[in-house]
């Protein structure tokens, strides 16, 4: 569960997060629609502790982020746009080390079936990461966040670059840790895949959370036009 009061954060008079709350549920997945500048990396940024916020409050599990972040970190999982993992380390080494730092002592038989969890093909599990295309990177950031067994993911525009394939594949593996009841929040630019994979999108602009659907029940067309709208953009039906 994530939640946040609030929550504000101010870069020198640059007001980049203003009064944002924002409720993802257990088995929820949440995307952050919203121009460049908007205030989704802010976002993700304070709920991972990088960034202490001016103002308003954020948790993670009930865990207060800001006052208690090693504890929250716990429960999270975090996948950027590029996963930093080490490139000359396999796939299996890589989830050793990391499932390792999160607490996890786990067995190869282990290591491999969370590989298999997150749709690695199995010729890939002994391979060095500098050899992974981007789609097979994230794979293994997954496999890393069931190995944790995280109950709350943090995704930073996980999807440009992967082909269509692949980014179906990301989104079916986004459904399967939502059937585990993972919370998920995302930030993307990609309005069809957060139409595809979301429960619920809101969308941003200049720090604030403008509109939100439950997005069972917005067209893929509506939620453009609201995306358009909201940023006052001019070829927006009325
Ligand atoms: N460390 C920083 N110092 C100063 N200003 C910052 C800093 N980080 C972000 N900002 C500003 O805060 C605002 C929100 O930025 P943020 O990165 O959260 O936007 P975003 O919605 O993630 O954009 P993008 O889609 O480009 O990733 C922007 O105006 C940005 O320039």
């Amino acid at each position: 569960m994530i939640t946040t009061q609030n929550l504000t954060k101010k870069y020198g008079d640059h007001l980049a997060l203003n009064k944002l709350n924002l409720t993802v549920a257990e088995g929820n997945i949440y995307c952050l629609l919203g121009a460049n500048g908007a205030g989704k990396t802010t976002t993700i940024n304070l709920l991972l502790g990088f960034v202490q916020p001016t103002s308003g409050s954020a948790s993670i599990n009930g865990i207060d982020v800001t006052t208690n972040s090693r504890e929250a970190k716990k429960y999270l999982a975090y996948i950027p746009e590029n996963l930093m993992l080490y490139p000359n380390l396999s796939a299996m080494e890589n989830l050793d080390y990391f499932s390792g730092i999160a607490g996890k002592s786990l067995s190869k038989t282990q290591l491999k079936a969370f590989l298999a969890e997150a749709g690695l093909q199995n010729n890939a599990f002994e391979k060095r990461i500098a050899t992974f295309s981007k789609g097979m990177r994230q794979k293994v950031g997954i496999s890393i966040a069931l190995a944790k067994d995280a109950k709350v993911l943090l995704l930073d525009e996980p999807t440009p670059g992967l082909d269509p394939s692949a980014s179906n594949e990301f989104g079916l593996l986004l459904q399967r840790l939502k059937e585990k009841g993972v919370a998920t929040l995302m930030a993307t630019h990609d309005i069809f895949r957060a139409r595809e994979v979301a429960t619920h999108i809101g969308i941003m602009k200049d720090g604030q959370l403008k509109q939100q659907f439950v997005a069972s029940e917005i067209s893929l067309g509506d939620l453009e036009n609201a995306y358009l709208k909201t940023m006052d953009y001019k070829n927006a039906l009325p």
